[in-house]
């Protein structure tokens, strides 16, 4: 069986943006979007033309229903997300100030994700996957679900098939010293770690990246940083990438599509600093439009926004 989805599991969110920029409390209107970080991911790469299956548990409310749709919508292969009834979908309302920056004011309390078990995770599923993303927001919302990602992250290891993971640190799920605990047992399975510079820091304190990465075994370290663009050491080098310049608007979901973005670039053969650009990229043109998602490009619009082709508009 040929080897071609990128497999990611996940809970979905219903987003709520904000209409106004400011605090919260001031805010009265809401737009109804998507969220979730690994289903950000799924879309980034489904977006880009990569195959991907988005695993996970939806609710039996009408907000699972717009989900389901607008996920099939994106050609997202979901031959495994099962409707659970008495699970309702969890909401996120979003804080975005003036530079685009974001809040997260989470209503999650029984996610239908909460009904996966160890039980649902296959040896057979993984036969035509090529390449493993989890992220530390999944094994934040349910102790029984870093169990979940160790059984996914040994099938994958004892397949050969590459994982990447992104902490994804959300203090609002649970404390640093839990995600550590969690990330601690995750890393000596991942082959691409994609970080943002803060939570990298937070997570490994004073160990220098060099031994963490021996340490580990980690094959590729990228970290991201914001409007400063990114990094990665690979190989035993450090490779830098610049930033692009855009006027961000809502920067939350940047990182989710630099992931995908720098996925797409391994499995097309790009090179480190090929991938780099590429992920920069994407990253910066997601937080260019309101949305987690909604400024996730097709392959042609990176394109465009290299300057590699022009767009014939009208
Ligand atoms: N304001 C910005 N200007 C230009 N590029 C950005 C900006 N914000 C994010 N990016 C791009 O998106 C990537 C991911 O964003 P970042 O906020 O660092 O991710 P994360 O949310 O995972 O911490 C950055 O490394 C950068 O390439
Ligand atoms: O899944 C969550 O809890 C939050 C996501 O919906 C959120 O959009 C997110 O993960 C964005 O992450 P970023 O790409 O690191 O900004």
């Amino acid at each position: 069986m040929e080897r071609n989805y990128i497999f990611t599991l996940g809970d979905a969110l219903i987003t709520f943006n904000p209409v106004a920029t400011g605090p919260l409390r001031y805010v009265d209107s809401f737009e109804r979007k998507l969220g979730g970080a690994e289903l950000n991911f799924a879309i980034g790469c489904a977006r880009l033309g990569l195959p991907v299956k988005w695993m996970s548990r939806l609710g039996g409310d009408e907000f699972s229903k717009y989900i389901y749709n607008t996920v099939r919508g994106e050609g997202i292969n979901m031959e495994y997300v099962k409707h659970v009834s008495g699970y309702p979908t969890s909401l996120n309302f979003k804080e975005i100030l003036e530079n685009g920056s974001g809040k997260t004011f989470y209503y999650r309390y029984q996610s239908p994700i909460l009904t996966m078990t160890e039980e649902d995770i296959d040896e057979s599923m993984f036969d035509d996957i090529a390449y493993v993303h989890l992220t530390g927001v999944f094994l934040a919302i349910a102790p029984q679900n870093l169990q979940i990602g160790l059984s996914i992250l040994r099938i994958a290891k004892a397949k050969g098939i590459p994982v990447s993971f992104d902490p994804n640190i959300r203090l609002k799920l649970w404390t640093l010293e839990q995600a550590r605990a969690a990330y601690f047992e995750i890393f000596p399975y991942v082959d691409i770690l994609l970080t943002g510079l803060d939570e990298i820091e937070m997570i490994i304190d004073t160990m220098p990246f060099e031994q963490f990465v021996a340490q580990y075994n980690i094959s590729e370290l990228v970290i991201k940083d914001g409007a400063n663009g990114s990094k990665a050491y690979v190989d035993g080098h450090w490779h830098n990438a610049e930033p692009f310049l855009v006027k961000p608007v809502d920067t939350v979901g940047a990182g989710d599509g630099y992931d995908a973005a720098y996925i797409f670039g391994l499995m097309n053969g790009y090179d480190v600093a090929e991938r780099l650009r590429f992920a920069n990229a994407v990253g910066a043109m997601v937080t260019t439009v309101k949305g987690d998602n909604e400024g996730l490009p097709e392959y042609t619009d990176v394109e465009v926004f290299l300057g590699q082709k022009t767009l014939v508009e009208r």
